[in-house]
């Protein structure tokens, strides 16, 4: 099907704008549930409340918790003083009904539209949009227990093939700021179109790679391959990153666009499982996107982490939460390097 090879190369224009625009509903989403079906406002009125109570109060699980505050803070609607949650000025003049100018009703008016219904929906229940087997299985998340649509070939090849989008701009950037010159072989753990790897592997042509995904992915991670040149160096390697045993031949592994998927406890797991098959000296890459450490920002982010809560069972998460579990595997972390688009890669490296 490919029969020329050519090279990944960053973007003449950053596509940034692009995704932000793309991503903007989530804010009219967000703050139409917030005011129109969770009474938040009216909630909180002129009084502080502890996040426990505020939770408790809203009726949401953890997850839903902080991707709704988190954007609210990053509205500047909702803010955290030791500890109280209490409305800012701006939404304590306009979104408190009987304030002389309240345009809470306003905002109501889209409180019925599909798309605030449906993350109602997501905020209420937790749980990713389609995750039924009728509705075609949950987008980019696999998982014993959960219907997938990365288990079936046409939405397997649609859903990846949308994130090669993101990868062509993004993957040269990458490999642009890590310096693999020593590295021998990196292990690209659901590493989608492959394209993150492909990018290392031309930067470094000593470079093995080996990406690890579900089957109907990884027929498209070798199309890449192929097309690119580096199919001699590119292995395909079938599995759940959950409960198969990760190769242990890479001394670097790559999680990009991966932890926020997953909540909390299977990010752990998940930076543990790859951190035991890393030898000394070895490096985890985390490449993602980050929210403040105080999770009040940025709004671009907190957008983002609306609409991987909606898909995935992840959200976006911070440098720190990040760092948090590397510790806890024995990793040392380095600071965030930018690439792309926001994201931006933390080294975890194992000490020898
Ligand atoms: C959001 S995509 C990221 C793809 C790629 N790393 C990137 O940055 O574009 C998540 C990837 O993880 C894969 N994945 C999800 N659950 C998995 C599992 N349990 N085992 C292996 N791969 C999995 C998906 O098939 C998908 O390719």
């Amino acid at each position: 099907m490919f029969t020329t090879a050519s090279e990944l190369r960053p973007p003449n224009l950053d596509p940034t704008p692009l995704f932000e625009l793309f991503r903007g509903s989530y804010a009219t989403e967000l703050l139409t549930a917030a005011v129109a079906h969770f009474q938040l406002f009216e909630l909180l009125g002129n009084a502080s409340l502890t996040a426990s109570a505020l939770q408790q109060r809203l009726q949401l699980e953890r997850r839903p918790f902080l991707v709704l505050t988190t954007a609210l803070r990053a509205m500047q609607l909702l803010e955290v003083n030791e500890g109280q949650y209490q409305l800012t000025q701006l939404a304590r003049e306009h979104l408190l009904r009987g304030g002389a100018h309240y345009v809470g009703d306003y905002i109501g008016l889209a409180a019925a539209s599909p798309g605030v219904n449906e993350m109602v929906a997501r905020l209420r229940t937790n749980r990713p949009a389609n995750a039924a087997a009728d509705d075609g299985g949950a987008a980019f998340i696999y998982r014993e227990g959960l219907e997938s649509a990365m288990e079936r070939e046409a939405s397997a090849r649609h859903l990846t093939l949308a994130l090669a989008g993101r990868a062509h701009n993004v993957a040269p950037h990458l490999a642009r700021v890590l310096d693999l010159s020593k590295a021998r072989c990196v292990l690209d753990v659901g590493g989608g179109t492959g394209l993150y790897s492909i990018a290392l592997l031309q930067q470094n042509p000593h470079l093995q790679a080996i990406v690890f995904d579900r089957p109907e992915v990884l027929k498209i991670a070798a199309e890449f391959a192929t097309q690119y040149g580096v199919i001699d160096r590119l292995t395909c390697t079938p599995g759940d990153m959950f409960a198969d045993e990760l190769p242990a031949s890479a001394d670097v592994i790559l999680l990009s666009n991966i932890l926020h998927d997953w909540d909390e406890p299977q990010c752990a797991q998940l930076v543990e499982r790859c951190a035991s098959v890393l030898p000394a000296g070895g490096q985890l890459l985390i490449h993602d996107v980050f929210l403040n450490d105080d999770l009040a920002g940025p709004l671009p982010i907190a957008l983002y982490s609306a609409a991987l809560f909606t898909l995935t069972e992840g959200r976006a998460y911070s440098a720190d939460e990040y760092c948090q579990w590397l510790k806890a595997a024995g990793l040392h972390p380095a600071a965030v390097q930018h690439t792309l688009i926001h994201c931006g890669v933390i080294v975890g490296s194992k000490l020898a």
